[in-house]
């Protein structure tokens, strides 16, 4: 049976009350805090670094799944991992050196992954399948919260859940952009087994009865 995790991105939380927001979504029943960081560079916006990560370590127990967005990568990996990140994710554009970048994440002792953006082919996956432990497929254009669903990235899923099962590895299938408790179900039916959800969580005022609609959405799967 697969197991689903719901990881609620902070970008949506209230960033004045960050440790406040982040325990409040553990207790309601997050799985792993998605934490987005923006270099105003590779994407259209500017968010926060290890600092902000550091800061919020001591909050929650789940993993902290950092998704890095940011133009070079390698050079932010150590302060991260350092700050208590368990997930390091990059997009392949934004590296010279894929395999390295991956092996420099694993280094630091995280579970290292790669960022697909809607139109970026999974053909970068070929050589570094052994070095992934997570794959995340963006359904929007990363910068921002609050966008509309790409329902392209459904077709992308399912080929990514494809390369999984061939290669025979545990990697976790995460989904990014979108995601509400009316699409939860289509993402995971198409093979995602984790969630990221921004808007759908923080913008509403009782966060344990999205999660809890959201899974029974999974649930049903
Ligand atoms: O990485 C990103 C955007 O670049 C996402 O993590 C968004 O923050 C998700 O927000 P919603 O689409 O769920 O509101």
């Amino acid at each position: 049976m697969t197991t689903f995790r719901i990881a609620p991105s902070i970008l949506s939380a209230d960033f004045a009350r960050l440790g406040e927001e982040v325990r409040n979504v553990v207790a309601a029943g997050a799985d792993i805090i998605h934490f987005d960081v923006m270099d105003n560079h590779y994407v259209p916006n500017l968010t926060v670094g290890p600092l902000v990560c550091q800061a919020i370590r001591p909050h929650v127990q789940v993993p902290i799944d950092v998704h890095l967005m940011v133009k070079p990568v390698d050079r932010i990996i150590p302060d991260f991992a350092k700050a208590g990140a368990n997930i390091i994710t990059f997009h392949p554009e934004a590296s010279d050196h894929i395999d390295r970048s991956l092996q420099l994440i694993r280094d630091h002792g995280c579970k290292a992954g790669l960022v697909f953006n809607p139109a970026t082919p999974l053909s970068y996956l070929e050589h570094v399948m052994d070095k992934v432990d997570m794959i995340l497929i963006m359904s929007v254009n990363p910068g921002f919260g609050g966008q509309s669903f790409i329902p392209q990235a459904l077709k992308k899923i399912e080929q990514a859940r494809r390369l999984i099962d061939e290669s025979g590895r545990d990697i976790m299938l995460e989904v990014d952009g979108g995601i509400k408790v009316e699409n939860i179900a289509a993402a995971a039916k198409a093979g995602a087994d984790t969630f990221v959800a921004g808007s759908a969580i923080f913008g509403q005022p009782d966060y344990k009865a999205v999660i809890d609609a959201m899974r029974t959405q999974l649930a049903a799967v």
